[in-house]
């Protein structure tokens, strides 16, 4: 297994505003996947989704459109009972914002078999999750995951995280800073975006960012900045990728996602910190031209085509 993806897939509704809405299956976790998965030979081993699903039809949709999809789905646990959660997309004063119906979606169990987890985790080159994937846990399965991932970094794992800040999800801002800085130190790889590391620690610029997560012993961090230039700290320094100008953004959902997926595809292909950033940059200004957070193979492999 070359990468393991760990957290949850919704029922994604998108467009709308006058038109019909388009019900499409993402989550931030899958959404990076999904591009690391174009940036990596299948040959050289899978792509897998780390989830909970329930046992009714749109969750055997989902696992169908994974299986579709070429992402492993041999690591999907099934709950009796559960569904898979929804959010709806819509886009306000020029950015997306999300709704959702999640509170009881099979996800929040993943973490429950603590062996399979374990199993999971141990085989695969390069784990990556989110802050999204913390915030749904009970609190004991948050510990037990991020142990998990202490432990596969001290094996040598490469093992990548996304605080993807949703406030919606957390009940204390105090309890999401505290898993996210828990989490950090169990990483070897930290994505952050500003505009979330602001609001929730405060950091006055993207330096601040890389200089919080360094300090809790992150050595490679790349700061997204909305349409801004990233920030990227490697090797012990700190540098600049600038931004590509004059992006058409049609539904910025995804742009976080497949600017983390692009990277790390890159990363485990042999790239060095800053030519994955550019790649994850590139792929970003593409997918914030398309609805919802996944473009599809066609589209993409057009793209790949005109590089
Ligand atoms: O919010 C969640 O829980 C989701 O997973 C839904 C969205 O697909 C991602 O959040 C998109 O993430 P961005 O790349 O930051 O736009």
């Amino acid at each position: 297994m070359r990468i393991l993806s760990i957290g949850e897939c919704m029922i994604e509704m998108s467009g709308g505003a006058g038109g019909a809405w388009h019900l499409g299956f993402a989550g931030d976790t899958l959404n990076t996947l999904w591009y690391a998965r174009a940036s990596l030979d299948p040959a050289e081993g899978s792509a897998a989704y780390f989830t909970a699903l329930g046992d009714d039809g749109f969750s055997d949709k989902i696992a169908d459109f994974l299986d579709t999809n070429g992402i492993d789905t041999s690591q999907i646990v099934r709950i009796e009972g559960r569904r898979p959660g929804l959010y709806i997309i819509e886009q306000i004063a020029g950015d997306r914002h999300f709704t959702y119906w999640r509170e009881t979606s099979a996800a929040r169990r993943l973490a429950e078999d603590e062996t399979r987890l374990s199993a999971a985790i141990e085989a695969a080159e390069l784990v990556y999750l989110s802050g999204i994937t913390l915030a749904i846990l009970p609190a004991e399965h948050r510990e037990r995951l991020i142990a998990l991932c202490g432990t596969a970094k001290a094996r040598g794992q490469i093992v990548a995280f996304d605080p993807n800040i949703r406030s919606a999800l957390w009940t204390r801002l105090d309890e999401a800073r505290e898993a996210i800085m828990a989490m950090a130190g169990s990483a070897s790889i930290v994505l952050p975006s500003f505009d979330d590391e602001h609001a929730t620690f405060e950091d006055d610029g993207p330096e601040a960012t890389i200089a919080r997560y360094a300090g809790a012993g992150v050595k490679e961090i790349a700061v997204k900045d909305g349409p801004r230039a990233i920030h990227v700290f490697a090797d012990g320094k700190a540098e600049r990728v600038e931004a590509v100008p004059n992006v058409e953004v049609v539904d910025a959902t995804g742009a976080g996602d497949s600017f983390n997926g692009a990277y790390l595809g890159a990363r485990l292909s042999g790239a060095d910190p800053l030519k994955a950033a550019a790649a994850g940059r590139d792929m970003a200004a593409q997918v914030v031209g398309v609805r919802g957070a996944l473009a599809d193979w066609p589209l993409f492999e057009r793209w790949a085509r005109k590089g």
